[in-house]
């Protein structure tokens, strides 16, 4: 099988996503877990952009063993020295530099020639190539450059030293033909192409970077540069995780090898999402949240019967635990029973019918289902409970004034049926609200966390309020949502409570799951 290294940029290029910022030892944090991934080059950075930048890479380059670490510089002298203080600490250095060669970024950008360009090009490789023994050369903006001017100065490049010759699509502008047709133009008709290792850079400006780094592999391309999650510039580079399994999922039409630890990607993805602080949507191809989460009952009921009737990937092929089925309000019997079994309860046809029913009435109203939610339906129907009697808000008050010391008043119905009231003060309206719950409900509330958000948009907004308190031992959530954000906040107070009721009576009577 030919083998396609994998040049990573997530330090360089994912680093220009607009918003990231790592610092050194997050950057050394992630090329370690990148060399664990089996990358083969690592680009760490820019060196001559910052001291920063120019610390993270040599550092890399001195830690860093079995995979190659890069640096990129521009065609000039001062960049190229810089770069080369930072890796020659490297076992094998390695340089990455760059100049467009469009006419739009010639003429605009660098205001040069064609000609000046070709000879910038040349006396940069020249000179990398004295200190550097690989040398990367990029024809930036290649894909929307003339052919011809491409073949010429690809040529002169080779002939001056450069080992391997990258063609971006800087802009993310190709389709995955066009791509795919310039790397077999360039391969057939550059001299010395069968000197040099090609390489396939894409951005996923129109959401092609992988489909375009795969046809450019299947047609000679040698090297594909990406970035873990597909963070980078703009709408972000190709993405590792997807390059690396369909290649390896579609080996029957792909016959390549990256060298890759695949069971590394789950881990390196959260890596960087954790350190980056670039969140991955949840339905991102490979490594998003719901890459593996089959929903809807039909879904379900076949991957239960063969797991291949809907999955095309394993998760253990990424290093992913096994991903339970989700629950939801698309959810069928099939794997309502699933979960009850695996969660430990036997129940009757009947009784896993009822509360089979009452998990949709729930899932109709709730976006997620969580486990305590199911331990609650399904315990139900194990075990007759009586009726938990819980708190209910009947009204609450709050005097606030920037002169005044907030003070509320709360009237609620007890679980023993009757109404109380009660008030106190706090250092903010919420917080008078919460002492004067804490009174009525007896004994200590601790809040945990409290958080109000939005649901939806606009000023008549609805406020939805997340309580997480403790009390008598527990710990709960409560939340709830209302036009107001204290009366949200006052019922997701009591909501937290109620739950701790019925989880008490619950747990009176549930059997040992
Ligand atoms: C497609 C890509 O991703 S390319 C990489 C992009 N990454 C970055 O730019 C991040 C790091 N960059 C930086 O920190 C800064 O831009 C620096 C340090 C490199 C340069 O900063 P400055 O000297 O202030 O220049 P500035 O950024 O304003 O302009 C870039 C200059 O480099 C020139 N230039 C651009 N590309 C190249 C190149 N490949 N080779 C030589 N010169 C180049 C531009 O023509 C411009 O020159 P001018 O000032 O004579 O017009
Ligand atoms: C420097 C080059 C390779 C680049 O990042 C691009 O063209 O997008």
């Amino acid at each position: 099988m030919r083998k396609i290294d994998i040049f990573d940029t997530t330090l360089r290029d994912g680093e220009q996503s607009a918003g990231i910022n790592l610092n050194t030892a997050e950057k050394i944090e992630i090329a370690k877990q990148l060399e664990r991934l089996g990358v083969t080059i690592i680009e760490a950075g820019f060196p001559a952009s910052s001291p920063g930048d120019f610390d993270a890479v040599n550092r890399i380059a001195g830690t860093v063993k079995n995979s190659i670490v890069t640096g990129l510089a521009r065609c000039v002298q001062k960049d190229i020295d810089t770069t080369w203080e930072a890796i020659k600490v490297a076992e094998q250095p390695h340089i990455h530099v760059f100049l467009a060669t469009s006419p739009i970024h010639m003429e605009y950008k660098l205001k040069k020639s064609p000609e000046q360009v070709v000879e910038q090009a040349v006396e940069a490789v020249k000179y990398a190539k004295k200190l550097f023994p690989l040398v990367q050369w990029s024809a930036e903006d290649g894909f929307r450059s003339d052919r011809d001017f491409l073949v010429k100065i690809i040529g002169e490049v080779i002939a001056a030293g450069a080992t391997t010759i990258n063609v971006p699509d800087t802009v993310g502008y190709a389709s995955p033909q066009e791509y795919g047709e310039l790397f077999k133009f360039l391969r057939e008709n550059v001299r010395g192409a069968d000197q040099v290792k090609f390489s396939a850079h894409c951005h996923d400006d129109l959401g092609m970077a992988t489909a375009n780094s795969i046809a450019a592999v299947e047609n000679g391309a040698d090297q594909v540069e990406c970035t873990i999650n597909g963070i980078g510039e703009r709408a972000g580079n190709a993405s590792l995780e997807e390059i690396g399994v369909a290649l390896h999922i579609r080996k029957d039409i792909y016959p390549f090898e990256t060298g890759l630890n695949l069971k590394e990607i789950k881990r390196t993805s959260q890596l960087v999402s954790r350190l980056t602080g670039v969140v991955i949507q949840p339905n991102k191809a490979i490594v998003g949240r719901n890459a593996f989460a089959h929903e809807s009952g039909i879904h379900q009921d076949g991957v239960l019967k063969n797991p291949e009737t809907y999955e095309i990937i394993s998760p253990a092929l990424i290093g992913e635990d096994d991903v339970p089925l989700v629950l939801g309000k698309h959810s069928g019997r099939a794997a309502f029973r699933d979960r009850a079994v695996k969660m430990g309860y036997d129940l009757s046809d009947d009784k896993l019918n009822k509360a089979f029913a009452e998990f949709k009435k729930l899932a109709d109203r709730k976006k997620e289902i969580t486990e305590e939610d199911l331990v609650t339906l399904l315990t139900e129907q194990q075990v007759l409970i009586e009726d938990v009697a819980l708190y209910e808000l009947k009204s609450v008050q709050v005097q606030y004034g920037t002169e005044n010391i907030p003070t509320a008043t709360v009237a609620v119905t007890t679980p023993t049926g009757e109404i109380a009231t009660s008030a106190a003060t706090g250092a903010g309206s919420v917080e008078a609200i919460f002492n004067t719950l804490e009174q009525l409900v007896g004994g200590t509330v601790n809040i945990l966390d409290y958080r109000v958000t939005s649901v939806g948009k606009g000023r008549d907004a609805l406020g939805e309020a997340v309580i997480n308190l403790r009390y008598n031992g527990y710990t709960t959530t409560g939340r709830d949502a209302a036009q107001d954000v204290l009366e949200a906040s006052a019922k997701a107070y009591l909501n937290a409570i109620n739950r701790q009721l019925i989880q008490a009576s619950i747990r009176a009577h549930q059997p040992t799951v």
